[in-house]
């Protein structure tokens, strides 16, 4: 296909089927800095440059697709965080959201410290050298084997999502001769406004342990007479992908509701609580992501609030953001492999990769912003679905964008705030090889993930 304007472009901008979408942005080559990280910017040629580094000489070097992550954004945003919440309380990155050695250096060199929910983020975090004190261990499934390997590493804080794992925790913990720092789970029955699979404090869902009817208290009481417990806090966790503060709010209000009954009830005052993560990021222009220090005030407000209403000692306030903190810092470069247009539909973009480096999209309907990068563009807006490269329809990167009407094959485009769950949720669906990340920073770029080969992908075949 030549690079003159699409033939099909312009009229699909004219016609639109049902979509996701508002209307065509009123220039393509303009990069919303609400999606796209500070030192993201174009050059006098158009082409996309990050830290100072063109796309094209990206792709040359690392190959697509790829993620390139700013290392600058990247500890802007945990020392954000950090100064938001102060020296009174803690921050601890949620490793799920993206774990690698070269993060988990950044994050102890800014005084963060670290939410695992494996064994495997756990060796991560301590092959780097994250202190094991500033470790705290989630999930509503640790194996026996995981808990055992954090109590002996000495994990700062396991957090106890259910009766089961209580007993199990404090044997373990007895069995190795010490006593446990914990948290307790529970879910405060808020209904947060986000996807129904990221939303983890209603009642019907599978994580921690209800508040309603008496069941938190009763696994403080539990746990308050086991020997090998030492029960420091309350967490809760209600969702990820958020915008409204009220679901905080009312959780904390919760959380402090839950120490002021085992104050009365045992007379004791705990002395941590942890608000979880959750706070949304900008993954298209029409997102209004909250700041960190917006959720920090608002946090600490209703907590020492409440504590000094209750004569309650205010607890030390940790909280967990994952997305918020890496989210916004990377981007995915592709290459366009074939443009499809279907009359009176959309254009079809295929890319070389698809959801096994980005699975967001076909769990959670996910939206994304996408833009052409190895050059700028004057043609017609059309309308495309960027689409990768596996065996299944739902295989779907971006929903509905608009893309510049000569998009050509061997184009690079790229999908901007993909540095949260995408890395960490890749597969080798029909056997692709995932991605590298490449951290790029002060004029340098140098993998800090590299990418798979088909030797990596072998070496577990068995006979
Ligand atoms: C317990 C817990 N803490 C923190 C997070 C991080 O959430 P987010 O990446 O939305 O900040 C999650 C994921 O939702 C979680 O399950
Ligand atoms: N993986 C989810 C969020 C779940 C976070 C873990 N509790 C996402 O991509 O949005």
């Amino acid at each position: 296909m030549s690079r003159s304007a699409h033939p099909a472009g312009p009229r699909h901008a004219d016609v639109l089927p049902e979509g996701h979408y508002s209307a065509p942005p009123a220039d393509l080559n303009a990069l919303d800095p609400k999606v796209w990280s500070e030192t993201v910017t174009r050059n006098q040629d158009g082409v996309l440059t990050v830290g100072g580094i063109d796309v094209k000489r990206l792709a040359e070097e690392f190959g697509t697709p790829a993620y390139f992550l700013d290392e600058s954004d990247f500890r802007a945003r945990a020392r954000a965080w950090r100064t938001a919440f102060g020296d009174d309380a803690d921050v601890f990155y949620a490793g799920k959201a993206f774990l690698s050695r070269a993060v988990v250096r950044w994050l102890h060199e800014e005084g963060l410290n670290l939410d695992v929910c494996s064994g495997g983020e756990l060796a991560t975090a301590l092959s780097a050298g994250m202190p094991v004190e500033r470790i705290a261990f989630h999930g509503n499934n640790k194996s026996s084997a995981e808990i055992r390997r954090a109590v002996e590493a000495g994990v700062g804080r396991i957090v106890l999502d259910s009766f089961q794992e209580i007993v199990r925790v404090a044997h373990i913990a007895q069995e190795l001769g010490k006593r446990q720092r914990v948290q307790i789970r529970i879910t405060v029955g808020v209904e947060a406004h986000t996807h129904e699979f990221i939303a983890t404090a209603h009642e019907d869902q599978k994580f921690g342990i209800p508040l309603a009817g008496g069941q938190a208290a009763e696994a403080v009481r539990r746990a308050l007479q086991l020997d090998g417990l030492e029960l420091i806090g309350i967490h809760s966790h209600i969702g990820s992908q958020i915008f409204d503060m009220s679901g905080f709010e009312v959780a904390a209000h919760r959380v402090v509701g839950l120490l002021k009954d085992i104050r009365d009830e045992h007379g004791v005052e705990l002395p941590e609580i942890d608000l979880g993560g959750g706070l949304g990021i900008a993954y298209t222009s029409d997102d209004d992501p909250r700041e960190p220090h917006e959720i920090a005030k608002a946090l600490t407000e209703i907590v020492t609030r409440e504590c000094d209403a209750a004569r309650l000692t205010t607890p030390r306030i940790s909280v967990e953001p994952g997305r918020a903190i890496v989210g916004p810092t990377a981007f995915t470069l592709y290459e366009v492999g074939t443009v499809k247009p279907l009359d009176g539909l959309r254009t079809y973009v295929s890319v070389d990769g698809g959801m096994s480096d980005n699975i967001r999209t076909a769990l959670y309907d996910a939206e994304y912003s996408v833009a052409l990068v190895s050059r700028s563009s004057e043609a017609e807006p059309m309308l495309c679905r960027v689409v990768g490269k596996h065996c299944e329809s739902g295989d779907i990167v971006v929903r509905d964008a608009f893309l510049p009407g000569d998009l050509a094959p061997g184009d690079l485009i790229a999908v901007p705030a993909t540095g949260a769950y995408c890395r960490s949720m890749a597969s080798n669906y029909n056997h692709v090889l995932r991605p590298p990340v490449v951290a790029v920073g002060g004029g340098e770029a140098r993998v800090i993930v590299r990418r798979e080969t088909e030797e990596d992908l072998l070496r577990l075949d068995v006979g």
